[in-house]
């Protein structure tokens, strides 16, 4: 018999922008159900922590970039979270892939993702990124540095020029928090406008016929829940664009507008969809052109968070339950070596029991990980029930980017698998990390 708990109805945090995977509903025995698959019994399979990613909204928010820019090349920024799935994924939807080392690109390469769909970047490209870019073919090598430009032209084979981005510092500063602003000036990326050193760059690759200028390149940070620093950056760099075309006679085909895009970490925080960055975006592009009458260059994004934060939920057993100093403490069996954005960023995350159902009230709780350091908190004061107890899963939603990709090996307890769910049905798409691989790397005595 279907009783009215075992119908399955959206959250209640599922108004929009939600934190949740849109395929999020309630589930029997106060469960949740992701893409079909209530996330209790993903914990017992799988075993805990575990991060589990709706295929289906990956591929949805990939789509919805490219319907919010459809003349634009979207770029999907693969420090966010790769794993070869992803890069299928982004394939099929017909997204490029935007990476920052050897790692990440032959990742791509060993599924055949097309080299001409990729963009190199870092401010430090080590001799294997840029011999393995080269070897590659990637479409576009993003210029970080004077000195680079010399050492990637020594080693283009030819006969074609390889065609590079000049990665411009637009003097603006915007981001969710200081460590991941990058577009003021004074911080290690880019080449600042305003200082002349993008434009001794520009001079430099112009003369060097083994590269090929196309464009430029912005990045002003991450987690910026606004788009008016896009317009205002889109502007500086179409007039550092205009610049170029009466001092060099170039007129740059392409601009690069970055990543950063926000999600929602908590219920109703503001978020902008896809297509409201895209129109502001785009307004701001035509606008400048019209204005420094420049042809519209082709636009390119690289969002990463934006397509992948909310189709992950990380998911946690609950160790201990401890009353203390007046609060109330939840260890769970991960932590900061899966998730560091809270020490890192101050970054906040909602919690929710699943699993079983609780009528208790609720109260203030922080969700603690199992590391041996004070700053080790997951989710600070979020409400859960007065009978959690060791046993109980926790659910946390807006998992899947910057969390499994930064994991670390503190402790030695293993970095955790990743599950798709898709359709009702599960899959491992990168398995929990054994003390066997640990041991495997100690080679020495
Ligand atoms: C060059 C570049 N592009 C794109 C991104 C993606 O950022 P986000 O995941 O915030 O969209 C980053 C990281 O901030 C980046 O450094
Ligand atoms: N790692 C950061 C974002 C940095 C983006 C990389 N450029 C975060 O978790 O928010």
């Amino acid at each position: 018999m279907t009783t009215l708990s075992t119908i399955p109805v959206p959250l209640p945090e599922l108004t929009a922008p939600s934190v949740w995977p849109a395929s999020a509903v309630t589930a029997r025995g106060g469960d949740v159900s992701v893409g079909g698959v209530p996330l209790a019994e993903l914990a017992e399979r799988y075993g805990t922590p575990v991060y589990v990613l709706d295929e289906a909204e990956v591929r949805a928010r990939a789509a919805a970039w490219r319907r919010a820019l459809p003349d634009a090349d979207v770029v999907y920024a693969a420090k966010a979270f790769l794993c070869r799935a992803m890069v299928d994924w982004m394939e099929q939807e017909g997204v490029g892939l935007d990476v920052c080392s050897a790692g990440e690109l032959e990742l791509a390469a060993s599924r055949g993702f097309p080299a001409d769909r990729i963009v190199l970047h870092g401010n430090a490209k080590s001799p294997r990124d840029l011999r393995t870019a080269l070897r590659l073919g990637v479409g576009r090598i993003v210029i970080d540095s004077e000195c680079e430009i010399a050492r990637l032209a020594a080693h283009v084979p030819g006969p074609e020029a390889q065609q590079v981005m000049v990665r411009v510092l637009p003097g603006i500063a915007a981001g969710g928090h200081h460590k991941i602003s990058t577009g003021a000036e004074g911080q290690k990326f880019g080449l600042s406008i305003a200082g002349g050193d993008a434009e001794d760059a520009v001079a430099r690759i112009l003369g060097q016929p083994r590269l090929e200028l196309v464009g430029l390149h912005m990045h002003l940070g991450s987690q910026i829940a606004s788009a008016e620093p896009y317009a205002r950056g889109v502007r500086r760099v179409v007039a550092f664009m205009a610049r170029i075309r009466d001092r060099y006679g170039v007129t740059l085909p392409e601009l690069d507008a970055g990543g950063g895009f926000a999600v929602a970490q908590l219920p109703g925080e503001p978020a902008p969809s896809p297509a409201a960055y895209g129109r502001r975006i785009n307004d701001a592009l035509v606008r400048a052109c019209a204005e420094f009458d420049l042809p519209l260059p082709r636009l390119t994004v690289e969002p990463g968070r934006s397509i992948v934060a909310t189709a992950g939920v990380a998911l946690y057993r609950v160790l201990a339950v401890k009353r203390t100093g007046g609060r109330v403490f939840a260890a769970v069996d991960g932590g900061m070596s899966d998730n560091p954005r809270p020490a890192l960023y101050g970054a906040r995350y909602t919690v929710r029991m699943v699993g079983r159902p609780s009528a208790a009230p609720m109260r203030a709780t922080t969700v603690v990980g199992r590391h041996c350091e004070a700053g080790d908190v997951l989710a600070e004061s979020v409400e859960l029930p007065e009978d959690l107890r060791p046993g109980d899963v926790l659910a946390v939603p807006a998992s899947g980017a910057y969390q499994v990709s930064m994991a670390s090996g503190y402790n030695l307890t293993g970095r955790p698998p990743v599950v798709a769910v898709a359709g009702g049905r599960s899959r491992l798409l990168v398995r929990r990390e054994t003390f066997e691989d640990h041991r495997g790397r100690d080679v020495g005595l």
